[in-house]
C-alpha cells in the first residue's frame, strides 16, 4: 500500500496517545486489576473506557487514487445454512459498506441463491452441505472437496468471519473446523461469532492459543463460555477480571463481550467501549459487529506491521468496528426509533463513518 511517510507518522502519534498508559504489560497488571475492580463499580465508561474513536480515526487507511482493489481489505463470511440467510448478508455486506473491496460468502448450497438474491456485491460460494443433503458414503468426499475449494481463497482473505447464519448440523461444523485449522495454519485471522461460538465452546482447541482468533460473544453466548471454559457462572461483579481470565484461560485470543457496554480484553488488558449505540435489540446487530470487526483487524494488522508498534491489531481492530456500530445504530435510532431494523443500522454505517473519520480529514490528504 503506498501511504506518505507523513501520513503513517501521523498515524503512529495519533496510536500512541491514546493507548500509551492505557495499554498495559505484564508488569502493571496489578494497576489494570486495580482499574478493573473500579470499573465494575463505576459501570460503563470508566477507567477502562478507551479513546476508541481515535483508535478507529488511526487505524483506517487514507483513500488516494494509487490503491487498486483489494488493498482496502478482502474478507470472506462461513456461514449462512436454509435456516439463515439474513445473518451472513449483514456480516458480509457490513464489511463492504465500512470500506473493504471485496467480501465473500461461504454457505450451503440452498441459501446461496438466497443471499446472491439480496446483493449483486457479494461474492457467493455455494460449497457447504447439511447432513440431511449428504449420504454417510460421501461424506468424506464431500469434506474434502469443500476444503480444497476454501483453500483455493484462504491466503487472499485479510480476516475470515466463521458463523454467523452457519446452523449447528455436525457434518457442516466438522467440515468449518477443518477451515478453521487450514485459516490457522495460514496465519489468517478469524472473528468468531453466532453459530461459531458454538463450535468453538465446544472445541475450544480451535482456536486456544491462536493471537489472530477474535471472538464476539452476545449474552448467552458469554454465559456458554464462561461456563464451558472456567467452569463456573458469569461474575458480573467482577465482569472485566472474569473476562480477562477467560481471554488468558483460550491462551490470549481477544473476547469482545457485547452489551451494554463492550468489553474487549487479550488476557493482558481490559478495555470498555461505551459510546451510546441504540435501545433497540432487533436480530442482526452482532453481525454487523462481526463483518466490521473482521475489516478493522485486517486494518489494525497492516498499519501495526508498517509502523512496527507492539499493539494487539485485533484488540485495535475491536475497539474500532464497536465504536462505529454503536454510533451506527445511535444514528439509525434517531431516525426510525422503534422501527429501527438491523437494515436501517446498516444504512447508517457510512455517515457515521464519515462523520466520525471524515475522508478528507487531515490524515486522509
Ligand atoms: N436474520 C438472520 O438470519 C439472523 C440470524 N442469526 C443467527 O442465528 C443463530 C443463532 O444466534 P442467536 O443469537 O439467536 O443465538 P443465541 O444462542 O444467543 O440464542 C438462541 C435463542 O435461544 C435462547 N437461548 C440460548 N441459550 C440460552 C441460554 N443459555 N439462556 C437463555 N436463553 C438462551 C436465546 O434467548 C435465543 O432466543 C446464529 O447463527 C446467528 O448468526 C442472528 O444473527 C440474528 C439474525
Ligand atoms: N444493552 C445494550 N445497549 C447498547 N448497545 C448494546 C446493548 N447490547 C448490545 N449492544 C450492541 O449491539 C450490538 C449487537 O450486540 P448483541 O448482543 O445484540 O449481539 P447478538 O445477540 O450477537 O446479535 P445478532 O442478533 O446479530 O446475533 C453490539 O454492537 C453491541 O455493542
Ligand atoms: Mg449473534
Amino acid at each position: 500500500m503506498q501511504q506518505s511517510y507523513g501520513s503513517i507518522v501521523r498515524r503512529q502519534q495519533q496510536l500512541i496517545r491514546c493507548l500509551v498508559g492505557d495499554y498495559c504489560s505484564k508488569d502493571t497488571l496489578h494497576l489494570v486489576n486495580k482499574g478493573i475492580r473500579m470499573q465494575s463499580v463505576m459501570g460503563g465508561g470508566g477507567p477502562l473506557e478507551v479513546e476508541a474513536l481515535s483508535i478507529l480515526r488511526s487505524i483506517s487507511p487514507v483513500l488516494d487514487s494509487t490503491k487498486h482493489k483489494g488493498q482496502a481489505g478482502k474478507i470472506a463470511v462461513i456461514g449462512g445454512c436454509r435456516e439463515y440467510t439474513g445473518a451472513p448478508y449483514f456480516a458480509a455486506i457490513s464489511a463492504l459498506k465500512i470500506g473493504a473491496d471485496l467480501s465473500h460468502v461461504f454457505c450451503t448450497r440452498d441459501a446461496a441463491p438466497v443471499i446472491k438474491g439480496y446483493s449483486p456485491e457479494l461474492i457467493v460460494h455455494p460449497l457447504l452441505e447439511e447432513s440431511y443433503n449428504v449420504r454417510d458414503e460421501d461424506k468424506t468426499s464431500i469434506s474434502k472437496k469443500v476444503l480444497d475449494e476454501v483453500d483455493k481463497w484462504m491466503e487472499r482473505f485479510d480476516c475470515l468471519v466463521i458463523g454467523p447464519g452457519l446452523g449447528r448440523d455436525p457434518f457442516l461444523l466438522d467440515c468449518v473446523s477443518d477451515i478453521m485449522r487450514h485459516a490457522r495454519r495460514s496465519n489468517v485471522p478469524m472473528v468468531i461469532d453466532g453459530d461459531g461460538l458454538f463450535l468453538v465452546t465446544n472445541s475450544i482447541d480451535l482456536v486456544k492459543g491462536y493471537p489472530l482468533a477474535v471472538l464476539t460473544p452476545n449474552v448467552n453466548e458469554y454465559k456458554r463460555l464462561v461456563n464451558k471454559v472456567l467452569d463456573c457462572e458469569v461474575n458480573e461483579q467482577d465482569g472485566p477480571q472474569q473476562l480477562l481470565s477467560l481471554a488468558k484461560s483460550i491462551g490470549g485470543v481477544t473476547i469482545l463481550r457485547k452489551g451494554k457496554s463492550d468489553y474487549i480484553s487479550d488476557g493482558k488488558a481490559v478495555k470498555s467501549v461505551s459510546i451510546y449505540g441504540s435501545p433497540r435489540r432487533c436480530g442482526g446487530q452482532g453481525d454487523i459487529l462481526s463483518g466490521s470487526v473482521a475489516v478493522f483487524v485486517g486494518w489494525g494488522r497492516e498499519l501495526v506491521s508498517k509502523v512496527k508498534m507492539d499493539e494487539n491489531p485485533t484488540m485495535l481492530g475491536c475497539i474500532a468496528g464497536s465504536a462505529l456500530v454503536r454510533k451506527a445504530a445511535s444514528v439509525a435510532f434517531q431516525d426510525n426509533k422503534r422501527s429501527t431494523l438491523t437494515t436501517d443500522i446498516i444504512q447508517c454505517l457510512g455517515t457515521s463513518f464519515e462523520a466520525l473519520c471524515p475522508v478528507g480529514s487531515k490524515s486522509h490528504v
